[in-house]
């Protein structure tokens, strides 16, 4: 199982690439579903979700190809056909490894009339049902039945009529699936406390592409008028700016200064926002955001909303980055209710944080030492990279699969700015 290494306590500089948006990607992908003509996306991060969400889609009788670019690029260029979908369903095998997949289940019910997926659980951040999925995809028509852990989802007479739904609480995933469901309905759908993440508008503006007809794009009222037939398209997928986010902590707790090359300070605003309050400094550029540490990082109150809120995404990092904290920092998760599974680890390389309930108190000024640590989930993972290039002497973060499903590349855009960090493989 691979590793990676950090010796920490060096200053970070320089340019550093931010790579397409995975969560982005995980909901363009299944956009092809919706047409018999080929969905070309470029700027697609290599990711292992990526990866596995081709395989999903060939799976379901989709090709996916790999468009010239060369390993040392940055992203890649992918061609999705789906001329004829060969299969209704995603099995459990595959969606209990990529929550995303459950993001099948509004076009293959959209473009075939039935579509069979797998349940997917829980999951180390918390309980993530899928019941709002459900409910507003019945809202615009579908018959529903679940089954030895499987949703059964049938459009009435092979199309969905389209319907109106308001969602009780904000979903992404939930409102990326039934927007996908919705293009291809008979009637009109309004979907009322839509998500307005800028993934829901880069999934929306691809679909327009596609030929579909959504109105109000970004704002929580989405009004979907059906068509017959969606067509191919090429569109390039967002900046991620969690990437983006994460590497600006990396320079904030290093005392360094990266320029962001790539990434949308649009998109990151509820971030640089909360990193100016720290006493970061943040400079818009045309094309690029750069963010430089000169003094010493002051405490913040947090909590974390949907968009435009502080992403939920984004905590983990924000909390090894507020140990550097000259005070106390109160962080406060109210997406996800187990979304603090790094705070034992941090605590291992010297951090004193506490939590109780939803809130986590971070008492920062405490020196961070190097230590063997892991962690459950992808954004804690993270965190542990953050704190290890601040602490002292080497650190070792395992279970590196989860870096691997959302940041392309990591040891390598590290130590192109001056970060010491490696990959090791035990074997
Ligand atoms: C692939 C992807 O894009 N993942 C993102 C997406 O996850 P995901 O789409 O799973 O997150 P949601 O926005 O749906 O979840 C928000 C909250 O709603 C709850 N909920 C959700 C659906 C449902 O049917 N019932 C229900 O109760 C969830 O448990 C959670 O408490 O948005 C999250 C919130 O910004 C991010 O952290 C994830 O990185
Ligand atoms: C929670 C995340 O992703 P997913 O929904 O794919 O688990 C994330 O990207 O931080």
């Amino acid at each position: 199982m691979d590793r990676i290494l950090i010796r920490g306590g060096r200053r970070l500089e320089g340019r550093l690439p931010i790579s397409g948006a995975k969560n982005a990607a995980l909901t363009l992908m299944p956009c092809a579903l919706l047409t018999d003509e080929p969905l070309t996306l470029r700027n697609l991060p290599r990711l292992a979700d990526v990866d596995g969400f081709g395989h999903l889609l060939n799976q379901l009788g989709a090709s996916t190809q790999i468009e010239g670019t060369s390993p040392q690029d940055f992203g890649r260029v992918m061609t999705i056909r789906a001329g004829k979908l060969t299969s209704t369903e995603a099995p459990y095998d595959i969606v209990r490894k990529m929550r995303a997949s459950i993001l099948v289940l509004g076009p293959v019910l959209a473009r075939s009339g039935e579509a069979r997926v797998s349940l997917p659980g829980g999951c180390a951040i918390g309980n993530r049902p899928i019941d709002l999925h459900l409910k507003a995809l019945e809202a615009i028509g579908a018959e529903l039945e679940m089954a030895a852990g499987y949703v059964r989802a049938k459009a009435p007479g092979g199309r969905l009529p389209g319907g109106r739904y308001r969602f009780p609480v904000v979903s992404v995933g939930a409102t990326e699936n039934v927007v996908m469901a919705a293009v291809l309905a008979r009637g009109t759908s309004v979907i009322e406390n839509a998500a307005r993440e800028p993934e829901i508008v880069d999934l929306c503006r691809c679909l327009v592409a596609m030929g579909a007809s959504i109105d109000g794009i970004g704002t929580e009222t989405l009004t979907i008028e059906g068509r017959d037939k969606l067509h191919g398209a090429t569109y390039a997928v967002m900046p991620d700016r969690i990437e983006a986010g994460s590497y600006a902590c990396a320079a904030a707790i290093t005392g360094g200064r990266l320029e962001l090359v790539g990434a949308c300070a649009e998109d990151m605003g509820a971030t640089l926002s909360a990193l100016a309050d720290a006493g970061v400094l943040v400079e818009l550029r045309k094309g690029s955001v750069c963010i430089s540490a000169s003094e010493p990082l002051r405490p913040l109150t947090l909590s974390t909303a949907p968009f435009p809120g502080f992403a939920t995404d984004m905590q983990a990092q924000f909390m090894a980055m507020l140990t550097m904290a000259e005070g106390a920092s109160v962080l406060t998760e109210t997406i996800f209710e187990n979304r603090y599974m790094h705070v034992p680890e941090l605590a291992r390389m010297g951090a004193d944080i506490q939590v109780t309930g939803r809130t986590a108190i971070v008492r920062g000024g405490t020196k961070l030492v190097g230590a063997p640590v892991m962690a459950t989930d992808l954004r804690a993972s993270m965190s542990l990279i953050l704190a290890g290039l601040a602490a002292e002497g080497e650190t070792s973060v395992a279970r590196v699969y989860h870096l691997d499903r959302g940041y392309e590349r990591l040891e390598e855009k590290l130590s192109a700015v001056g970060a010491d960090i490696e990959r090791v493989s035990d074997g």
